[in-house]
């Protein structure tokens, strides 16, 4: 690899990948762990924050809405503002590039009575969808307007708010994350239904607050909290994050890895799950799913063994996609080194996301050589055996600049990403994590 002018990195083809990585911490976690902390009583600490764009921009609107950050060299510690007593703010709050941030927050911003907040970030943050989380919150009773009823800028007005029963439209951890926010303070139960299990951190998180809060069968009850205490929260390895050594590692010939200290929380490990599928060689402690009626306490961690090996092509169906959403990107890729067809359906959900991660992930694909074709829902890979490289552009995506580079270490030819700098978002050591593993 050799960096190239401005943001524009090389990824040459990898002789092997060996050693051992440990991802960032979650990004999910650590944004739901800086929101909490701002709305709770006690000093929350933080171990193992995310030091990323995303999660900085959490950390920084939560500081803008009243709380305290104390940043240490291990921990940080916030000291919140209790769930009704935000600040007012003068201007908008910037949440950046984080879709997380801006989609959760609205939940805890809507029972502020009678103050507002607008709430607008970068170019990519407004071009993503907030009416999803406009309508349950007017139904519990905050009035929201966005630009072109749907975008951001959009500004929350808080209210006394009234429990609902939701059904999610889309399965979306983020919605129901912003609905159970809003629980908190709504008069009698809020109960959101999901079509599919999403990533569960939020109900984790709340229940480990103290919060009443109850799942049976894919109905999630909260009801309203005077506080919420929580102590000590230690965020785990990013497993989004870890997707991308693990599939270097097992493209790359020869390659044999350890990844260390992964979340290992069922709702996360969907990729992991798929790649074991198709052949590849991942083992580890993976959590299994909860039972039903259960919240499980603590977000499970575990270090994971990769080695290359032959792939063959899967079909990712519906119910797979929020567990594996933010790493599908990745799965395009792997059906390329695959036999056969790889096939992912009901993803529409990704033209949502910084880019629409349908439509650049078929294109950037296909640009290194990729036999691939978008559907409305998802992509069809044909397996070639291999991918002869060329040049990527991020388009501000963290993952598809991080796709490329694991594109390019795999590839026949290397890869050119540029726009690298995405990858600052959510993993700004990637390069360097990434090419620490390389051996000639
Ligand atoms: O709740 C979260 O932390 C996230 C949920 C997912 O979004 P959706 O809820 O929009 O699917 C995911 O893509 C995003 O990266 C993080
Ligand atoms: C979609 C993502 O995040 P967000 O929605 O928080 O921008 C992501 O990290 O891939």
């Amino acid at each position: 690899m050799t960096a190239g002018k401005g943001t524009t990195v090389r990824f040459d083809p990898a002789g092997r990948l060996k050693g051992s990585i440990v991802p960032p911490a979650d990004k999910s976690i650590s944004h739901r762990a800086a929101m909490l902390g701002g709305m709770a009583t006690e000093p929350v600490v933080i171990r193992n924050y995310l030091e990323a764009a995303d999660t900085t921009s959490t950390l920084d609107a939560m500081g803008t809405l009243g709380a305290i950050v104390q940043r240490g060299p291990d921990e940080i510690v916030v000291r919140g503002t209790g769930l009704r007593e935000s600040s007012e703010v003068d201007g908008p709050i910037d949440v950046g590039n984080a879709g997380t941030l801006m989609r959760l927050l609205p939940g805890l911003l809507a029972s502020q009575e009678g103050r507002s907040y607008t709430l607008d970030g970068d170019a990519s943050i407004r071009k993503r969808p907030v009416d999803r989380v406009a309508i349950p919150l007017r139904e519990m009773g905050a009035s929201i307007e966005a630009t072109d009823e749907r975008y951001p800028p959009f500004t929350i007005t808080g209210a006394r708010l009234r429990g609902i029963e939701y059904t999610l439209p889309v399965a979306s951890a983020q919605v129901k994350s912003c609905v159970l926010f809003a629980g908190l303070t709504a008069d009698g139960p809020t109960t959101v239904v999901e079509p599919v299990p999403s990533r569960d951190h939020t109900e984790r998180m709340l229940a480990a607050a103290g919060v009443s809060l109850h799942r049976e069968g894919d109905r999630i009850t909260v009801t309203n909290a005077d506080e919420l205490v929580l102590d000590t929260i230690t965020v785990p390895g990013d497993p989004s994050s870890a997707a991308f050594a693990i599939a270097a590692g097992v493209l790359v010939p020869k390659s044999r890895l350890l990844v260390k200290g992964s979340g290992a929380n069922w709702t996360r490990t969907g990729f992991v799950r798929i790649l074991q599928r198709m052949g590849g060689v991942v083992l580890g402690e993976l959590e299994d799913p909860a039972g039903d009626g259960q919240i499980p306490g603590v977000e499970p961690i575990t270090d994971l063994d990769v080695a290359h090996g032959s792939l063959v092509g899967t079909v990712v169906e519906p119910h797979e996609v929020p567990l594996a959403i933010d790493e599908l990107p990745l799965v395009a890729l792997l059906g390329c080194f695959a036999e056969g067809e790889t096939v992912v359906r009901g993803a529409e959900e990704l033209r949502f996301k910084e880019s629409d991660r349908i439509a650049l992930v078929v294109d950037g694909l296909r640009g290194l050589g990729a036999e691939i074709e978008a559907t409305e829902d998802g992509f069809v890979v044909t397996g070639t055996g291999g991918l002869r490289g060329g040049t990527i552009e991020s388009h501000g995506d963290h993952r598809l600049a991080m796709l490329g580079a694991v594109a390019g270490l795999a590839s026949r030819e290397g890869v050119t990403v540029v726009g690298m700098d995405a990858a600052a978002v959510s993993y700004p050591t990637f390069t360097e994590d990434i090419t620490a593993l390389l051996r000639r």
